[in-house]
């Protein structure tokens, strides 16, 4: 019989080692399978009871989807999510049949926990990590694409092919790995993307899908056109739009511990605004009833099961594929061969494309024989992240828990962020 998440998170061989749930969203569960989907949903439920009895929030933000469904502005969004309302995974598992307008309850905050931290390895003085595609150090920190760097983007390309919308999008997640990915994918040479964030299904939306379909490198029949913007992943409308422009449009989220993801999207900002609070004080609404601030978009984007719910009411799950961000720093082959798999792309870029750079900490993929550059991401990837209080990260993973276990309920792969606190 299949084993189902929630029961499990055992110490596995990695990342899909739950048997996934059937792909295409169509599929049989036996009796003890959906009574532990039962129990987990209804443990979610009472989490978020008792939290939001406790902590004042309230049963009101139940009723207050729309507080989650903003866009993340940082402290633009009040009210506690609810992980009780998200629906059940069976009935997510479930085709998604027509695409009904979404009608999702908000979610939640439950105190939580994790020593994320990974280990830096600052960069070298002097070290220049040189970026063979322009797009490596170009990566917009909070997707500051102009118009003008876009048209750069679809007019730097080759004179042969035509422009055409893109077949496959990498919808997610912001901090998650979407640009190693992204660069890595660029490599095969059945593939062409935006170097950019076009960020079309959010923010350029009303621009049309001429203007889109300009942004996008010429190809060449058989050849794949793909951009990555990591905020549609969170954005409410996102699903509808990308559905309504072709619905077997393949996506990919590049997801990771989001106790981690929320430190590095926290790094990003005080980058570039030195002045704002510490991440301990924007992390609470109240710190002494340890109420996690789930409206600060640095924690609300890793709710992940919450905005996954959204897109799973447009696209089956056999048409979204989620990559470990972990596993994409650890082992890029390996997660490569699944994104070839999944685009049906021959496995071309293998482990003898990348190399570990020792002194970025990260993999790098190996020069292409006419440049000399290698090609690590730049300094904007891998960033230093601040000495974050072990308690709040304490609280955080334990925050997050229940929306992790839903998340994997939901996706089949176990993606064990709470193994590796356990390791801690
Ligand atoms: N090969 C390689 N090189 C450098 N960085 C890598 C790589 N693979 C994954 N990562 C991780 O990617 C994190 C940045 O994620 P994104 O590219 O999705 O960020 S963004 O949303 O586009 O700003 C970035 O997060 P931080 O380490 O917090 O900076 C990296 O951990």
């Amino acid at each position: 019989g299949a084993r189902y998440p929630g029961a499990v998170p055992a110490p596995g061989p990695g990342p899909g080692a739950l048997s996934p749930p059937p792909r295409g969203g169509r599929g049989s569960k036996g009796p003890p399978a959906r009574k532990l989907l039962c129990m987990c949903s209804l443990s979610l439920c009472l989490t978020y009871l008792c939290y939001s009895l406790m902590g004042g929030t309230g049963p009101g933000a139940l009723r207050s989807p729309a507080g989650l469904r903003g866009s993340p502005a940082p402290g633009a969004l009040r009210g506690s999510p609810a992980p009780g309302a998200l629906r059940s995974p069976a009935a997510l598992r479930g085709s998604p049949a027509t695409p009904a307008p979404p009608t999702r309850a908000s979610n939640a905050s439950s105190p939580a926990v994790s020593a994320a931290g990974w280990l830096r390895t600052a960069l070298a003085p002097g070290e220049v990590i040189a970026a063979q595609s322009g797009a490596f150090e170009r990566d917009p920190q909070e997707s500051s694409t102009t118009d003008e760097e876009l048209s750069r983007a679809g007019s730097t390309t080759p004179d042969y092919g035509e422009k055409r919308l893109p077949q496959a999008l990498i919808i997610g997640v912001k901090k998650g790995g979407t640009r190693a990915l992204l660069e890595a994918i660029r490599a095969h040479p059945d593939v062409r993307a935006v170097g950019t964030e076009p960020h079309f299904f959010d923010r350029n939306y009303e621009k049309g899908l001429e203007w889109y379909r300009n942004v996008m490198p010429k190809t060449l029949d058989g050849q794949i056109t793909m951009e990555k913007t990591p905020s549609y992943f969170v954005t409410n409308e996102a699903p509808k739009r990308i559905h309504s422009m072709a619905k077997d449009t393949k996506l990919i989220v590049v997801v990771r511990n989001p106790v981690t993801r929320a430190i590095s999207d926290y790094t990003q900002t005080l980058s570039k605004k030195p002045e704002i609070p510490t991440f301990e004080i924007l992390a609470f609404k109240n710190r002494t009833l340890g109420l996690i601030d789930a409206s600060w978009s640095a924690i609300r984007i890793g709710i992940y099961a919450l905005h996954l719910e959204n897109w799973l009411q447009y696209f089956p799950l056999s048409q979204i594929l989620f990559v470990s961000g972990e596993r994409l720093i650890i082992d890029p082959a390996g997660e490569m061969a699944k994104v070839q798999d999944f685009l049906g792309l021959k496995r071309i870029v293998t482990e003898k494309h990348f190399y570990f750079n020792k002194t970025k900490g990260f993999p790098c993929l190996k020069k292409p024989e006419d440049s000399s550059a290698p090609r690590c991401l730049g300094k904007s990837k891998g960033r230093t992240h601040p000495q974050i209080d072990p308690d709040v990260i304490h609280r955080l993973r334990k925050f997050y828990k229940p929306f992790n276990v839903m998340f994997y309920q939901m996706t089949g792969q176990d993606f064990q962020w709470e193994q590796e606190e356990s390791e801690k």
